[in-house]
């Protein structure tokens, strides 16, 4: 299938090329970034396909580290099938799926069933091994095996290793073998049975809190970490000003370390939970308004790099308890764009590049993977969305099996057209 994408305004900070320009994909790969290019005139190539992109942007497919498939085990949540689905939907062309599956993701047999299994998925999707044997932070993973089968990094994901000892061990391998460490910061002590953040709402909603302490602590720790053993440390779902702060000043200091958040921390804040509601709980808590403009003006200069999903699905039942008893996330995916490109591009706050930056080309350099870029001879994984469309996001409309969002019904602006993977067009809006 060869596509001829049309009259778009290309943003590729990796090539540094931003403007109008047509694309034509051949044979799964990006062939000719060019102005004013003819079907007839390139090396007799005929597209099946012209996408007339007039009024659109073009960028290099949204890359996802952190999305929860929830295979194998939790398959009424969400499967890799229908989570890549919703991924396409969103822009995504390559994800990253987390290891707190049942059994979790921590020997060569279930990451090579991953693998298996994304065969058939919409996206590529890239496993990410356990740290800990069962998650249970006693004893360590294989990790060479793991990397060997396939993992492209290594998590604790849902929670951290406690025991420094064994963490500052996996750390040093995983520098060893060149990967990154994605580190979900959270002093499980300092956390107990907290449910939303501390403050004036959870003491208005009777709920127990969760401090910014408990997240910070562990960020320092690892930072700390990161600096003695030289692994690549990766900090997921920074929700804390504090957070932020340790950010800038580590990678002041020349610590390998990058930082991501997701749409929710700079979107919403705990006064915006309107009640006992669980689709607002997820972990770590929506914050402070304080922190929400900490989060803000580390996306706009550069500390934080990432902005991914922490896709969370779970069952309807399992959100609609009180939020005493739901299950910790939120669904993303689907919203992840529109929301960001609502919150922080029409208002100023980044620019059409940073967000690109942040969606697609900085996920592609930690992963070491040659992605991120509209490159001529590169693997053809192009987003196309329509910059000015207005909707109002409705969870019923969604592909993915959760439909656990504080987003329902929210108005948003700038939406996913079109998703090429691989040359193939894996989602279509109609
Ligand atoms: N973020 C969440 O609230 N939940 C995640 C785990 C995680 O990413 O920590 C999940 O697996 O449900
Ligand atoms: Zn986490």
């Amino acid at each position: 299938m060869n596509i001829l994408i049309k009259n778009g305004y290309v943003i590729d900070p990796k090539s540094n090329l931003e403007g109008y320009y047509d694309i034509l994909i051949k044979d799964g790969m990006i062939w000719k970034v060019s102005k004013n290019l003819a079907t007839e005139n390139v090396h007799y190539i005929t597209a099946n396909r012209v996408i007339d992109a007039s009024g659109k942007y073009v960028m290099p497919g949204f890359i996802d580290l952190h999305v929860h498939l929830r295979e194998p085990g939790y398959e009424y949540k969400e499967d890799i099938l229908s989570g890549s689905r919703a991924a396409a939907a969103g822009g995504f062309t390559t994800i990253c799926a987390m290891p707190n599956t049942n059994p979790p993701m921590d020997c060569e047999e279930i990451i090579k069933a991953v693998i298996d299994k994304a065969k058939d998925a919409f996206v590529n999707v890239l496993p990410v091994g356990a740290i800990t044997l069962g998650q249970e932070g006693k004893e360590i993973s294989d990790i060479p095996a793991l990397v060997k089968a396939g993992a492209i990094a290594i998590s604790e994901d849902g929670k951290s290793v406690m025991n420094s000892d064994l963490y500052a061990v996996a750390l040093k391998q995983a520098a060893r073998l060149g990967i990154p460490v994605f580190a979900h910061c959270e002093d499980k002590a300092l956390s107990k049975d907290g449910v939303i953040n501390e403050g004036d709402k959870a003491k208005k909603l009777g709920l127990p809190g969760i401090s910014n302490s408990v997240e910070d602590i562990i960020v320092a720790r690892d930072i700390i970490l990161a600096k003695e053993t030289g692994a690549k440390l990766h900090l997921c779902h920074c929700s804390t000003e504090g957070s932020t702060y340790m950010l800038k000043i580590a990678k002041e200091l020349g610590i390998n370390v990058t930082g991501e958040t997701c749409p929710h921390y700079f979107t919403l804040s705990d006064s915006d939970i309107p009640g006992d509601d669980s689709n607002y709980k997820m972990n770590p808590p929506l914050r402070s308004r304080k922190d929400v403009e900490a989060i803000k003006n580390a996306l706009k200069n550069d500390i934080l790099d990432i902005i991914a999903t922490d896709h969370a699905p779970h069952s309807e039942e399992e959100k609609s308890r009180p939020m005493k008893n739901a299950p910790f996330g939120i669904v993303g995916l689907e919203t992840a764009f529109s929301v960001t490109w609502t919150e922080l591009v029409t208002t100023g706050i980044i620019s059409c590049r940073q967000l690109v930056e942040k969606m697609s080309v900085n996920p592609a350099k930690i992963l070491g993977i040659e992605k991120g870029c509209i490159g001529e001879g590169l693997t053809a994984d192009v987003v196309i969305v329509d910059p000015e469309t207005e909707y109002v996001i409705d969870k019923n409309k969604f592909l993915s099996k959760g439909k656990n969002t504080p987003f329902h019904g929210k108005k948003v602006k700038g939406r996913v057209l079109y998703t090429i993977v691989s040359g193939y067009i894996k989602y279509e809006l109609n």
